[in-house]
């Protein structure tokens, strides 16, 4: 695996609301370029959060250590993503970062073509037309290009939500649960063509999905969390146990 994409040492993040209190906390959390890390653990443990606090949308409540690490135009640049100014981060998160939405999060008003495209037209990169079909074959979305996204059915928009993400070839993808509506089949072309992009073009890929079947065999490493549960839903609060290698994963037993 290649430089390390993102570093995280003692990472809190407080969510508050209603008078319930969840807290993720971070101790240690390294993620390369060319690695494949699945996220995976109970609902609501902060799958999502992480994911958030990754793609520069949500910042960490305190950090002692939270960086991101770029290679642009041959040159490397790093950044601390506490305090990142919000423009710095748009930027950022338009060059870098290919992040699949839980909720899709396509525009209504836009075609699933110009939904697809719409991320490589703002971050002003060219996609030539071999390499959006070869997208479009490997997520079966050729016959729903003209359509908008509410005539689809709730797997065809994730998918067409992975092929936004995935278009401008970011180096680093985030993808929350882009597997949950899709049929087998089509989760395993999915997690194939996200496992292909970490291995052919070193790209950090970053995945969240309930299904550990799914991830066991290929992922470099796996996000696993501990919750505790103080009260009866007063205070949650999720300790991320670092990223295991599948070897270490092995040697733990790789308990959920
Ligand atoms: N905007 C918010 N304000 C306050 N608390 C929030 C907010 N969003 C989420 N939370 C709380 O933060 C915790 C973690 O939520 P998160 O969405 O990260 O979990 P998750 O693991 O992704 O869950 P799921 O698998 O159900 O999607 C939950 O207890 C949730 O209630």
């Amino acid at each position: 695996m290649g430089d390390i994409v993102y570093t995280l040492r003692e990472v809190e993040k407080v969510r508050s609301k209603g008078g319930v209190t969840f807290t993720l906390r971070i101790p240690h959390l390294e993620i390369r370029r060319g690695e494949f890390c699945s996220v995976v653990g109970a609902s609501g443990c902060g799958k999502s959060t992480l994911l958030d606090m990754l793609a520069l949308v949500l910042e960490p409540t305190r950090a002692g250590h939270f960086s991101l690490r770029m290679v642009r135009g041959g040159k490397v640049e790093e950044c601390a993503v506490l305090g990142l100014a919000e423009n710095r981060a748009a930027r950022i998160r338009r060059s870098t970062i290919g992040y699949v939405l839980q909720s899709g999060g396509l525009l209504s008003f836009l075609s699933v073509r110009e939904n697809i495209l719409l991320t490589a037209q703002i971050s002003g990169i060219k996609v030539t037309q071999a390499e959006f079909i070869a997208l479009i074959d490997v997520l079966g979305l050729g016959d729903q290009l003209d359509k908008k996204p509410q005539y689809l059915s709730g797997g065809q928009r994730q998918r067409v939500a992975v092929a936004r993400a995935l278009i401008h070839r970011p180096m680093i993808i985030l993808a929350d649960e882009p597997t949950a509506a899709v049929d087998y089949p089509t989760a395993l072309d999915i997690r194939d063509e996200l496992h292909g992009l970490a291995r052919q073009m070193g790209t950090a890929v970053i995945m969240v999905t309930h299904d550990r079947s799914l991830v066991a065999d290929i992922a470099d490493s796996r996000v696993r969390f501990a919750v505790t549960r103080i009260g009866r839903t007063e205070t949650l609060s999720t300790a991320l146990i670092g990223a295991e290698t599948a070897e270490a994963e092995n040697l733990v037993g790789g308990a959920a």
